[in-house]
């Protein structure tokens, strides 16, 4: 369904030197530099599948998003999205794909998002009844109700959020690029967004890219991630074994009925957390087993559970050695 080659978008920028000579100096000898927004990454995705999208601010996603998109040509590489080439923009490929952006809005501002549903009705030239029952369904998935018929402005951003969704997909696209769509939305707003949008992904086999710096939308929405960093790839595969590689002891988290010392604790396993009746230990995967019987016979629990460590933590130590190790290239 996608699939990128050696893909690269570089951009030279003017370089701006510091004080006021040098600015005017530079109005006639201009110096540029090279910013290598996306320095060659080859990716292959499939229909249907939901594709998270990882790295740290500055890292080329949405560069990558807006070229699958068509919005921006690549510097070099060769792009195919359902077999077309993005930067031809052809009617066909417009029709089979979206680029939602949650720092963007395409709602008319004075208008209800009705009138935007209609606009895109006749862009995309859907169908009538196909429109009906495509609103219909999203009108329901999102208890959008009467916001539909409300100016956008006086919207919540939540509520606008929700109707800019329904808004892309109106003409039902096989292809959703999301770029932070939950970004700002308070947390059971953010579990609507990603209830909704693994229903579309299940109801129409939509394939799914999505970036987000939120790490529940990424667990709850993309069994496979793809994490880049200064425009290059640095992991292709399942979250899972992300999680695995990067962090592979577990959380024993315990909730007791009483207090405890430190010394009993730490004689289990390395303590994250202490906090009167709630502690969090960090054990190898092998020691699992004995650390939990262990806690039940020599402790007073009242409730244990074993998770993997916070995702966003597996993130930051995934950026920061990848900091290290450009460190010591540069180095
Ligand atoms: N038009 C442009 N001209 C010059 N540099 C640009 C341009 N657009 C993006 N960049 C640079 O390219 C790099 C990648 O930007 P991009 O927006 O793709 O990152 P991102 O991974 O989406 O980051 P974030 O998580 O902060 O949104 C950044 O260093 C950015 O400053």
């Amino acid at each position: 369904m996608i699939s990128v080659r050696d893909l690269r978008k570089h951009y030279q920028v003017h370089k701006r030197p510091p004080g006021l000579m040098a600015a005017l100096r530079s109005v006639f000898h201009r110096t540029y530099t090279t910013v290598k927004a996306v320095d060659g990454i080859s990716f292959e995705i499939k229909p249907g599948e939901r594709v998270g999208f990882l790295g740290p601010n500055g890292a080329g996603k949405t560069t990558t998003l807006k070229v699958l998109s068509g919005l921006l040509h690549p510097s070099s590489g060769e792009v195919l999205v359902d077999g077309h080439v993005p930067r031809h923009r052809e009617d066909l490929f417009l029709k089979k794909i979206m680029l939602v952006m949650g720092q963007k809005q395409q709602l008319i501002w004075d208008l209800p998002p009705s009138e935007t549903f209609e606009l895109n009705r006749a862009i995309y030239d859907v169908p009538r009844a196909q429109y009906k029952q495509t609103l219909d369904e999203l009108v329901g998935l999102l208890e959008l109700g009467d916001l539909i018929s409300k100016p956008t402005r006086q919207l919540s951003l939540g509520e606008r959020m929700k109707c800019e969704l329904a808004a892309a997909l109106i003409h039902r696209p096989k292809v959703l690029f999301l770029d932070e769509p939950t970004i700002g939305l308070d947390v059971s707003m953010q579990a609507t967004m990603r209830t909704f949008i693994k229903s579309y992904n299940e109801r129409y086999g939509a394939t799914l890219i999505l970036t987000s710096h939120y790490m529940d939308d990424v667990a709850a929405l993309c069994p496979r991630v793809i994490v880049i960093d200064k425009g290059m790839l640095s992991y292709d595969g399942g979250l899972d074994a992300l999680v695995q590689r990067v962090r592979p002891e577990k959380r024993v988290v315990l909730r007791l009925n009483q207090v405890v010392d430190a010394a009993a604790l730490s004689s289990l396993g390395k303590v994250v957390t202490h906090d009167n009746v709630t502690a969090v230990l960090q054990v190898p995967q092998e020691a699992v087993n004995t650390t939990v019987s262990r806690a039940l016979s020599s402790l007073p629990v009242q409730d244990l559970t074993v998770e993997n460590a916070p995702l966003e933590e597996v993130m930051s130590e995934l950026f920061a050695e990848s900091k290290a190790q450009r460190g010591a290239v540069g180095s």
